[in-house]
C-alpha cells in the first residue's frame, strides 16, 4: 500500500507544525509521497509566505522597496531552520532569490519559492529525498497540466525505495521556465503525484478535520461530513469551500483514488472520504439530505430586457459571442420570456464591463440594460436531493422567510445542487438560515 500526503500551508506554518507533520508522516510507512504548501499563517497576525513573495512582486513593479517584507519571508524560516536543527544553506538560498528578483523578474519563480524552500527543510527534517517540481511537474505551453509528461517525469526522476518531498503549486513550462498554479494549487500536485503512483489514497492534510457542512468560519461548529463524492466536491470547492482546490479531483479520479481531508492538529480525527461512489456506505449509514452549503459573494449579472426574447433563434449565441471575444466565462445564464441573465465573476469582468455593455446593447437591438455587482452564489450541493421532491420550494422557503431577497435560481437536471443569487450581504444569513433549517433541526430529530 502507498499514500500520497499533502501538506497545506496551515500544517507547515512553523516549526511547531513541521514537528506535527513529522509524527503523522512517521505513524505510516505507507506515507511515501510527501507534497508540501508553503508556510502559511501561524496565526490571525502572519501572514501566508505565498501572499508575501506576491506582495514583493507589486512593490518591484511599483519601484518601492521590499525590504521589510522579504525579511519577514526570511525569518519565518530561519525560526523553522533554528528551532530544527537543519543545516540547509538558507542565507545561499535566498541570495539566489535576491539575485533573480534583482535581474529579470519572473513572477511565477519568485512566488514558487515559498514551496520551493519550504520542499527542502521538510525534505531534510524527515531525511528524505527531495525532487524540484520544475523537473517533475510539466505544463503545456497553454498553462494546463500535462498529466502524461508529469507522470513519465516523476516515474523516471522518484526512487521508488525512498520517501520523497516534492514542492506543490508549480512546475515547468516544456521551455523549463517555472510555472505556478492557480492559488491552492498544491492540492493538484497532490492528485498528479497520486495518479502518477497510482496510490491507494491521496490524504489531504489540513486545519480543520476535513469538509464541513457548511464553512466553520460562518457556522460555530458545523457537523463534519464522513463522505463526498468527487462531483459534490467540485461544486462545493467551486463555490468556495476552499479546502480543497476544485481541480485536484481530475487526475485521482482517472484512476479512482479516493481522496482522505485530514486535521494536522487532530490526526486521530478521521476526516472526510472523496470518492466515486458513496452509494454502498450511504445505504449502511444515511447522509444528511444536504452535503454542503456553500456560497460565494462578487457576481455581476448583466441582465438583457427584450420583448420575445425567449422565442428568437440565435440570440444567445450572439449574446456568449460578446463574452467569449473578451475571453470570459459565464457562471449561469438564467432566462425568463422577455429576459436573459448573464451572471459572471466580477474580477474578471470589471475591466472590460462597459465596453462589453455597449457592445451588446449595439448588437443585440435590447429594450434595456441593467448591470448590477455585489450579488452572490449560495449554493446547496446533495447527492441525495435528487430524491426529495420539494427540496427547493423548502430552500426558497426557508429564505423568504428570513426576508432574504432571491435574485435568481439555477438547477441543473442531474438535481445535484441548487444555485441561488443573492445580494452579497445576505449570503452569510442564508447560509446561516439554511443551516439551521436542514441541519440542526434534524440534528436534533436523529
Ligand atoms: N465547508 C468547509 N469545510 C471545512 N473548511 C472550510 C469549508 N469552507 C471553507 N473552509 C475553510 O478552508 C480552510 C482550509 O483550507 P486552506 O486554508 O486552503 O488550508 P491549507 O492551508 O491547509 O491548504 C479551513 O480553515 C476553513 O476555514
Ligand atoms: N501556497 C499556495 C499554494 C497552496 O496550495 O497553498 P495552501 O495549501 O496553503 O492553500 C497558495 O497560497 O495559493
Amino acid at each position: 500500500m502507498s499514500k500520497v500526503v499533502k501538506f497545506g500551508g496551515s500544517s507547515v506554518a512553523n516549526s511547531e507544525q513541521f514537528k506535527k507533520v513529522k509524527q503523522i508522516i512517521l505513524a505510516d510507512p505507507d506515507r511515501k509521497y510527501v507534497v508540501t504548501s508553503a508556510c502559511g499563517k501561524s496565526g490571525q497576525e502572519d501572514h501566508k509566505v505565498t501572499d508575501l513573495l506576491y506582495l514583493c512582486a507589486a512593490h518591484i513593479t511599483y519601484d518601492v522597496s521590499y525590504e521589510s517584507i522579504f525579511q519577514s519571508i526570511v525569518d519565518k524560516y530561519m525560526e523553522i531552520k533554528r528551532s530544527l536543527g537543519l543545516k540547509i544553506d538558507l542565507a545561499g538560498e535566498f541570495a539566489k532569490i535576491r539575485q533573480n528578483m534583482a535581474q529579470n523578474l519572473n513572477l511565477d519563480y519568485l512566488v514558487s519559492r515559498g514551496e520551493y524552500l519550504t520542499g527542502l527543510c521538510l525534505a531534510e527534517y524527515l531525511d528524505a529525498d527531495f525532487r524540484d517540481a520544475s523537473q517533475v511537474i510539466r505544463f503545456h505551453y497553454d498553462g494546463s497540466i500535462d498529466l502524461d509528461k508529469s507522470q513519465e517525469l516523476l516515474k523516471a526522476q522518484v526512487d521508488p525505495g525512498r520517501r520523497v518531498v516534492i514542492p506543490g503549486f508549480y512546475g515547468s513550462l516544456p521551455n523549463g521556465v517555472i510555472k505556478v498554479m492557480s492559488r491552492g494549487g498544491s492540492d493538484i500536485t497532490g492528485s498528479i503525484v497520486a495518479n502518477a503512483f497510482d496510490v491507494d489514497v491521496y490524504e489531504n492534510w489540513t486545519d480543520v478535520s476535513g469538509f464541513y457542512v457548511a464553512d466553520p468560519r460562518i457556522i460555530k461548529d458545523p457537523v463534519q461530513i464522513p463522505r463526498v463524492t468527487y462531483s459534490e466536491l467540485r461544486q462545493m470547492s467551486y463555490m468556495g469551500a476552499n479546502v480543497l482546490h476544485d481541480d485536484a479531483v481530475f487526475p485521482v479520479r482517472q484512476k479512482n483514488i479516493p481522496i482522505n481531508v485530514r486535521n494536522t492538529n487532530h490526526p486521530e480525527n478521521p476526516g472526510t472520504m472523496i470518492m466515486n461512489d458513496c452509494s454502498e456506505l450511504d445505504a449502511q449509514e444515511p447522509p444528511h439530505v444536504i452535503t454542503g452549503i456553500t456560497g460565494k459573494q462578487d457576481f455581476t449579472v448583466i441582465t438583457m430586457v427584450k420583448s420575445h426574447v425567449s422565442a428568437e433563434a440565435g440570440f444567445l449565441r450572439k449574446v456568449l459571442a460578446v463574452f467569449e471575444k473578451f475571453q470570459i466565462s459565464i457562471e449561469s445564464v438564467p432566462v425568463t420570456v422577455d429576459t436573459f441573465s448573464i451572471v459572471v465573476q466580477t474580477k474578471k469582468i470589471e475591466r472590460y464591463l462597459y465596453e462589453i455593455v455597449a457592445e451588446l446593447q449595439q448588437d443585440l437591438h435590447l429594450d434595456d440594460i441593467q448591470v448590477e455587482s455585489q450579488q452572490a452564489m449560495l449554493a446547496v450541493v446533495g447527492r441525495v436531493m435528487r430524491q426529495m421532491p420539494g427540496m427547493s420550494g423548502k430552500i426558497l422557503s426557508t429564505l423568504g422567510d428570513q426576508q432574504i431577497n432571491i435574485r435568481t435560481i439555477n438547477q441543473a437536471c442531474d438535481e445535484q445542487s441548487i444555485v441561488i443569487g443573492v445580494n452579497n450581504q445576505d449570503l452569510v444569513p442564508a447560509i446561516k438560515a439554511i443551516y439551521q433549517q436542514f441541519i440542526s433541526e434534524e440534528r436534533v430529530e436523529r
